[in-house]
């Protein structure tokens, strides 16, 4: 029960604020044309059941003239049945599809929000395959809970409308057993009551496994998908390295995993289809096994046979609601599961960006340096990394870091772009500084190579006589007269054209603060060399901060900072400068 209400809770807290939302008084619109349609189905169903009394009394009669206005009555009824119905699913697509929208939105804002989608990483597994989250769980979710949903509201309302009904007929038709006549008030209700109550325990009992094994299924399936992607994504050197056995080996663990899990899923099915498929076969027969005494004994025309028959197995289905849709239920239960663990992960990923305990960026008046005070820089685990009390990065200065590997110059590097939040102390930036980080292969999104160069602003923002001319500066003019084709530049271009697109782009946005993780070392010294003149000479104010390993790179670094251990961890020191630009 607590389950069952915790449940609830969790879709209720998913759900609602779309119903709040900027795009409520649609949604709120839609879902009451729903509801109010859903509402008119049932009532023509009893209008439906109604007409089955008076049609097959007229068959019993041989009336035909009762016959043909019932059937031209029939006829009428159904033509607006087959209205509501097409308008029904019209109405419900459109809300889903404005509901799912809304709900992809703000889960990509959320997702994309100040780095969450990075924190969410540094957490481990919490939410796996976001992908998956915003794409099949939210349409399912949207889907199910309205089908499930209305289907709730029409198995209550249906049961309103008949059991008055049912109780009546309960009256006109008493229970025959054995040629005696009981008279037990409105027993057919209670025999539907207690039919479906045995029917639902029974269906919980055979079925609650499914849960765990839909919730296991859809991320098995996500998690091959996702394994087939990093594939496609890093053909080249799976190619190079002859890494196809082994990757078709791991792809085929992942896809067994699916497999077992799905025969696993095959045999719960097989076992809640064939209950329910019993079940609902009995229903057809169990009402009129129940008024068949009465009518052979004569207290019931053939009408008044059938029209019990139809009230009783409404009367029934509604009772038995959730037997009939536990398979939906037992998905629908996972996809609420998976949204909740994602938002969780979104939401731990935002507080690790508030905690007290985290190393604080903090914007200082004034143009002057990047500083750290009192750093200290952790793995996710806690373990000290790196310490750096009082240094910094003075303005328009160009500083050469080195160090050894894994001492912590790239995560010193995200700890400044306010992505690293495991440590203490601050990283004081000028307010409004723009600062640009440069890995050694910089991303470049697929699409226009316009789009791809001046990433992370917008292609309007520089001309493409800007463009192609930075191209050709930083020796890339053979890319300059393609600036609108559209393709992977990533698996494209070779590592050292990357580096330098990536050059291009600092030239562009031109930030005050320009930090180099051995962005340049896939290129020859002398290219290398020339693309750092013409950094030089085209940022003359920028602060560049690189790390790299070449001593070439001296030449062109006024101050030489170097990472030497210091205990459990590494600590920032300035090195004796060997030569000067
Ligand atoms: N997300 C992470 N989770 C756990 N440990 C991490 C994570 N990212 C980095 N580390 C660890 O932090 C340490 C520092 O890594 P970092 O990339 O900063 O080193 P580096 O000095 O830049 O090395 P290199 O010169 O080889 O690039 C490494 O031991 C690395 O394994």
């Amino acid at each position: 029960m607590n389950n069952i209400r915790s449940t609830l809770a969790t879709v209720w807290r998913i759900a609602s604020p779309y119903f709040n939302s900027e795009d409520k008084w649609a949604g709120r619109g839609l879902l009451a044309a729903v509801i109010a349609i859903e509402l008119a189905i049932v009532g023509i169903n009893v209008l439906i059941t109604q007409w089955n009394n008076r049609f097959y009394n007229a068959l019993q009669e041989r009336n035909w003239d009762s016959f043909v206005s019932e059937i031209i009555y029939f006829c009428v009824v159904v033509a607006f049945f087959i209205l509501l119905a097409v308008y029904q699913l019209y109405l419900n697509q459109w809300l889903q599809i404005r509901w799912r929208q809304w709900m992809t939105t703000h889960y990509l804002g959320d997702w994309l929000h100040q780095a969450n989608h990075y924190r969410m990483q540094l957490q481990g597994d919490a939410a796996d395959n976001p992908d998956q989250r915003m794409t099949d769980d939210v349409k399912l979710f949207v889907d199910r809970t309205l089908t499930l949903g209305l289907g709730l509201l029409s198995s209550v309302v249906t049961l309103a409308s008949f059991l008055t009904l049912l109780w009546g007929l309960s009256n006109e038709a008493p229970l025959h057993l054995f040629g005696t006549e009981y008279s037990i008030p409105g027993y057919l209700v209670w025999c539907a009551l207690i039919y479906s109550v045995l029917g639902t325990v029974l269906t919980h009992l055979i079925g609650w496994p499914l849960v765990g094994i839909d919730f296991k299924q859809q991320q098995y399936e996500a998690d091959f998908r996702f394994n087939l992607v990093r594939v496609r994504e890093n053909s080249e050197q799976i190619a190079l390295l002859q890494g196809e056995p082994a990757e078709r080996e791991r792809l085929r663990v992942r896809f067994g995993r699916v497999v077992e899990n799905w025969i696993a899923l095959m045999n719960r099915t097989k076992k809640i289809t064939a209950f329910t498929a019993s079940y609902n076969q009995a229903s057809v027969i169990f009402p009129y096994v129940l008024v068949a005494p009465a009518y052979f004994a004569q207290k019931i025309q053939l009408g008044g046979m059938m029209q019990t028959a139809s009230a009783f197995s409404n009367v029934q289905g509604a009772f038995s609601y959730f037997v009939s849709i536990y398979r939906q239920l037992a998905e629908w239960q996972a996809v609420v599961n998976r949204l909740d663990g994602f938002e969780a992960g979104i939401a731990a990923a935002s507080n690790l960006a508030k905690r007290d305990d985290r190393i604080h960026v903090t914007a200082t008046p004034g143009d002057g340096a990047v500083s750290l005070e009192n750093l200290v820089l952790r793995l996710p685990d806690g373990t000290p990394l790196l310490n750096a009390d009082r240094f910094g990065f003075r303005k328009g200065e160009r500083t050469l870091m080195t160090g050894p590997s894994g001492a912590g110059k790239s995560t010193l590097f995200r700890a400044i772009a306010g992505i690293w939040p495991f440590g203490d102390g601050a990283v004081e930036i000028p307010a409004n500084a723009s600062l640009m980080m440069l890995p050694q292969r910089p991303y470049l999104p697929i699409g226009s190579l316009h789009d791809a160069v001046v990433y992370p602003g917008e292609a309007r923002q520089f001309d493409a006589g800007r463009v192609r001319e930075v191209l050709t500066a930083v020796g890339l003019p053979q890319l300059a007269s393609r600036l609108e084709e559209q393709a992977h530049w990533n698996r494209m271009l070779s590592l050292g054209e990357q580096q330098r697109l990536g050059i291009a782009r600092a030239l562009l946005h031109a930030p005050q603060f320009l930090f180099l993780d051995e962005a340049t070392a896939s290129l020859d010294e002398p290219a290398e060399a020339a693309l750092y003149r013409l950094i030089a000479e085209r940022l003359p104010g920028t602060t560049v901060v690189s790390i790299g390993h070449r001593s070439t790179l001296d030449t062109f670094h006024q101050r030489n900072v170097t990472l030497v251990r210091d205990g459990d961890r590494f600590i920032l020191r300035d090195a004796v400068k060997v030569a000067a630009s």
